[in-house]
């Protein structure tokens, strides 16, 4: 999502956060009301409680929340793909509040929880909080709106992701090839610095086993440790994510791609989506982009 979008999502979820705890009968804990789907609305938020939390490598930890009170084992969560949520949460004691915004990787009818790959950026404010919470922590968030797919809008997709920039892709392609209805294929582009950092290949390849021939993966690695592909375990090119890397990968207008989904960091953004930028370049108009 791009800063002004965010800064106004964030400006409408903590405007009505605040109404809402100053109306009558508000709680010191906002919740949203019955054991309804969370987030099912725009703007909602809730404090959800960590369940557990995992280190998936050197600075990704898996945290798993707990829907809340009023919310069963049954309760899904109410985002569509592909909604992000916005942690707000006073670090160290700050009086401003940190807002940054997680896409959970979990299917949408996937229910009582919410799953979170976060990585930690050194001195990250957001990120070292985090990761620095215990089972049983509370944090509050808000439902921002995402990109709303449509079932087989788009005959092939690419997906072009830079280090956990992954996560919105990842919630994207999992909710295309899990609904039966939509016939779309996806080409994954994904660039990271390590093979550490491919913290979701596992699940990638059990879904290219099983939806045969809709999702093609191309993994990009700029300073791989084991040195050759296919060493570690996982076939990859060496380098960043270039023309010529789309181009072989099938991202491109010639192959049929009719949008582009991108998530990954400001350099590898404005290399890639910038109007003069290389997607622009491989024949994408503003129109067949999409940055999250
Ligand atoms: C729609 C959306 C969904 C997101 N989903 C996830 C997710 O599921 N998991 C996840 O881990 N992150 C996700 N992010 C990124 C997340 O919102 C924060 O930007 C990130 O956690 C860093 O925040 P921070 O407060 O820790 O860092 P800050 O205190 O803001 O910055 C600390 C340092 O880290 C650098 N930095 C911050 N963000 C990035 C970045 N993205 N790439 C490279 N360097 C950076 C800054 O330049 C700075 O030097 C998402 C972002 C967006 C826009």
């Amino acid at each position: 999502m791009s800063s002004p979008a965010l800064f106004a999502a964030a400006a409408v979820a903590v405007g009505a956060y605040v109404l809402y705890t100053r109306s009558a009968g508000a709680t010191a804990q906002a919740e949203t009301p019955g054991g309804k789907p969370p987030f099912a609305s725009f703007p909602s938020f809730r404090t959800l409680t960590l369940a557990k939390t995992e280190n998936v490598n050197h600075n990704v930890k898996h945290l798993q929340f707990d829907l809340g009170e009023g919310a069963g084992p049954d309760t899904t969560s109410g985002l569509t793909v592909t909604s992000a949520l916005l942690a707000l949460t006073f670090p160290g004691g700050r009086w401003l509040p940190v807002l940054r915004p997680y896409t959970p990787i979990n299917d949408i009818d996937d229910r009582g929880r919410l799953d979170f790959l976060v990585k930690q950026y050194p001195n990250g404010k957001q990120s070292s909080h985090l990761h620095s919470l215990q089972p049983g922590d509370r944090v509050l968030f808000f439902r921002i709106p995402g990109y709303s797919w449509t079932a087989n809008e788009q005959a092939h997709v690419g997906l072009v992701a830079g280090g956990q920039g992954i996560t919105p892709c990842y919630q994207l392609l999992r909710g295309i090839l899990r609904n039966g209805n939509d016939r779309t294929r996806v080409t994954l582009v994904w660039g990271v610095n390590t093979e550490e950092d491919l913290i979701l290949k596992d699940e990638l390849a059990a879904l290219q086993t099983q939806y045969p021939g809709r999702l093609t993966t191309q993994y990009v690695v700029s300073a791989p440790s084991s040195g050759t592909s296919g060493s570690a375990g996982v076939s990859f090119k060496r380098g960043r994510v270039t023309s010529e890397v789309l181009k072989a990968a099938g991202v491109s207008t010639e192959d049929g791609v009719g949008k582009v989904f991108f998530s990954g960091p400001p350099a590898m953004e404005k290399a890639l989506v910038a109007r003069d930028g290389v997607l622009a370049e491989l024949g994408f108009g503003k129109k067949e982009m999409h940055k999250f």
